[in-house]
């Protein structure tokens, strides 16, 4: 029987099942307009997020991809163009919509190419990215392939050195198959912290970390409303991380055609939230390397790292938190399952 949203809602403790949330989630974007397949990648993405604890790209995003979608930004009916350029290259518009349609549009071809040519690289332009990255390239590792994937997002971030915002948050997220267990993966922001967690923090009234951020003064602060009012954020790692922002700036935007972080525009989109960016992914077939298996390869690494004693691969969190959830169900406090339940109608 397919589940329901109204079925699967403990009233008493506000527990969804993977399933349920995802079918809320479509009912969402589908009510504020976007197509049947639009509202099912991002309904996937978001419930994944959430299950797997990586709250700041989970059903908080939920009223700004709203906004977002009512203020005409976005197109949440746009049918990404794939182009098959080269051998190894893959194009997409995704047409002023969303970056996950689009690669989920394109996902065949770059596989396609990855396994014959050994590598192939998606470029997708014209597109927004609202969410989290890891699970644009972890299904790649599942079927034996490495994956990295890079999107740029909205100015935000103080070049290492400079004294005004210019970078995005812009992530970067990589996969890798083991031989034993889940796929090696991180994804991470290229700044200090997530905007996302410094909306998050701000709403329960925290302070952040020392290092996250600057007021509007351009002085260090740890008051994550200085940072949202006329503040910044600050790299990671200082001109490391600001290194990287750069390469991704490179990478999502002026290789695939899209903006800039810098180029984004919301003053005729009053509610917009999401930048209008790009993204790149690169997918390698490991099995075209010279040498051991690949997969034998990483998890003789990890198994050396943990003899060396780490106990917590990147990844390791996420994965506890979804084996908790696929068994205990998906935990969201009760108001913010009413708030849902209110934007998809029910
Ligand atoms: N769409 C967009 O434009 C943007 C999206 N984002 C998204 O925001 C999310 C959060 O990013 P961010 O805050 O930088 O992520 P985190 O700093 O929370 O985590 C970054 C990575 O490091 C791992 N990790 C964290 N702590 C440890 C530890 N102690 N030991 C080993 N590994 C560790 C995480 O694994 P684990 O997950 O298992 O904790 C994760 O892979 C990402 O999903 C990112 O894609 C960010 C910026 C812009
Ligand atoms: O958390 C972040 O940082 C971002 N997430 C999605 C869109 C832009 C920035």
């Amino acid at each position: 029987m397919t589940a329901s949203p109204e079925m699967a809602v403990s009233s008493a403790n506000s527990t969804l099942d993977f399933d349920s949330l995802v079918l809320l989630l479509e009912r969402i974007f589908v009510r504020h307009g976007t197509s049947a397949e639009v509202a099912r990648a991002l309904a996937l993405n978001c419930a994944g997020a959430e299950r797997d604890g990586a709250h700041s790209h989970g059903v908080f995003r939920i009223p700004g991809y709203v906004s977002t979608l009512k203020s005409g930004w976005v197109n949440g009916q746009a049918v990404p163009v794939v182009e098959d350029v080269a051998s190894g290259f893959v194009r997409v518009d995704a047409g002023n919509g969303f970056a996950q349609p689009a690669l989920a549009a394109a996902r065949a071809l770059l596989v396609e190419k990855a396994r014959s040519a050994g590598i192939a690289v998606l470029a997708i332009r014209n597109s927004h990215h609202f969410a989290a990255l890891w699970p644009d390239v972890e299904p790649f590792a599942y079927e034996g392939l490495v994956a990295l994937s890079v999107v740029n997002s909205m100015t935000c971030v103080v070049p290492h050195g400079a004294d005004r915002p210019l970078f995005g948050t812009n992530p970067i997220a990589f996969a890798a198959p083991r031989a034993d267990g889940d796929p090696i993966v991180f994804d991470l922001a290229t700044s200090a912290i997530a905007h996302g967690d410094v909306q998050i923090a701000a709403r329960k009234g925290e302070r952040l970390p020392a290092g996250m951020g600057v007021d509007g003064l351009g002085q260090p602060t740890q008051d994550p409303k200085a940072i949202l009012e006329g503040g910044a954020l600050l790299p990671f790692g200082g001109h490391k991380g600001s290194a990287l922002s750069m390469m991704v700036e490179l990478l999502a935007a002026a290789l695939t055609g899209g903006n800039f972080s810098f180029e984004f525009d919301w003053k005729n989109h009053p509610g917009a939230k999401t930048p209008w960016t790009g993204q790149l992914l690169i997918v390698i077939d490991p099995s075209k390397a010279a040498g051991q298996s690949f997969a034998e390869r990483s998890q003789e690494l990890v198994r050396q790292m943990h003899g060396v004693g780490l106990k917590r691969l990147p990844g390791d969190r996420r994965h506890h938190q979804r084996a908790k959830s696929n068994a205990d169900g998906i935990q969201l406090d009760a108001d913010t399952l009413a708030n849902l339940r209110e934007l998809a109608g029910i």
